[in-house]
């Protein structure tokens, strides 16, 4: 057959799967978004609009893949949970990276107009991504909890960074300069004494990032046979909770079966 004289080089082609009975978390992250935000105008430090496309793009990772159980986003980054037993493309680790990586840039690219109405992309985004195994419940729980002190962290510097060069007028020089070495409560005090900014009253989505996790099945089934589901319903809940700590997860153990 003239086939047979090439099929060989499909034995390059190596199996990759990820092992099996761990947490598979892959974080996606804009490309230079430094300068894709500039170009296309984001409010800063935040802009409702581009967080609330990113949410939308994440959710439709999650529309589309159903074994993704939980996603965790702040700035230009979104963290994806797979449940533990996923067999998603037999867990091929090129297979699951791609497509949720095409499927979130797709999906910011579809929806950019709903969320930016009066202003025309200009050039396509896009992300790079990687995925990272967990062994254990503890590592998947400090891995978000980790993700989330990082937007506590960024958000309440770049807010005070912001208000200093913004409304107090200094150089973006002076304003790193000025916070320097400064605590969290230095900050605060920054924000409210300078600016009259009660940084506890600024927008949840900002301070503490947006979390989607998808919803259990509420029906009981008929007979006591436990069903042959995969845990979870289809339907996607967003929301921006305190600390993605102990009672988060107690709450939906489901999320991590
Ligand atoms: N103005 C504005 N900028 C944002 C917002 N969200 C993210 N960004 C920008 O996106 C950047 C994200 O940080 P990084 O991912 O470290 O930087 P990057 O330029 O994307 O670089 P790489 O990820 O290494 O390609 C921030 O530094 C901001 O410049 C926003 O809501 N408003
Ligand atoms: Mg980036």
């Amino acid at each position: 057959m003239a086939n047979s004289k090439f099929a060989y080089v499909r034995s390059f082609e190596l199996p990759d799967p990820l092992l099996p009975s761990t947490y598979i978390v892959c974080r996606l992250d804009g490309r230079s978004f430094h300068k894709f935000t500039d170009v296309h105008g984001f409010l800063k430090p935040n802009d409702e609009r581009g967080l609330g496309l990113m949410d939308r793009a994440a959710e439709g990772v999650m529309t589309e893949l159903r074994d993704v159980v939980l996603a965790f986003g702040e700035s230009d980054e979104f963290s994806f949970l797979l449940k533990k037993h996923t067999t998603l493309y037999n867990r091929r680790e090129s297979k699951i990276l791609s497509s949720i990586l095409s499927i979130l840039t797709a999906h910011y690219v579809f929806h950019w107009p709903d969320f930016f109405p009066e202003t025309k992309l200009q050039y396509p985004p896009s992300f790079d991504a990687r995925i990272v195994l967990y062994p254990g419940e503890q590592e998947v729980r400090d891995y978000f909890a980790w993700r989330q002190a990082d937007t506590h962290i960024n958000n309440l510097y770049n807010t005070t960074f912001w208000a200093l060069v913004q409304q107090g007028d200094l150089t973006p020089t002076a304003a790193h300069a000025e916070l320097s070495g400064t605590v969290s409560a230095q900050k605060h005090e920054i924000l409210h004494g300078r600016f009259g900014v009660n940084y506890n009253n600024l927008p949840e989505r900002y301070r503490k990032g947006s979390v989607l996790v998808r919803k259990p099945v509420n029906k009981r089934p008929r007979s006591r046979q436990p069903p042959p589901w995969d845990g979870t319903s289809g339907e996607v809940e967003v929301l921006h909770v305190d600390v993605i700590a102990d009672e988060f997860w107690e709450q939906r153990p489901w999320l991590l079966r």
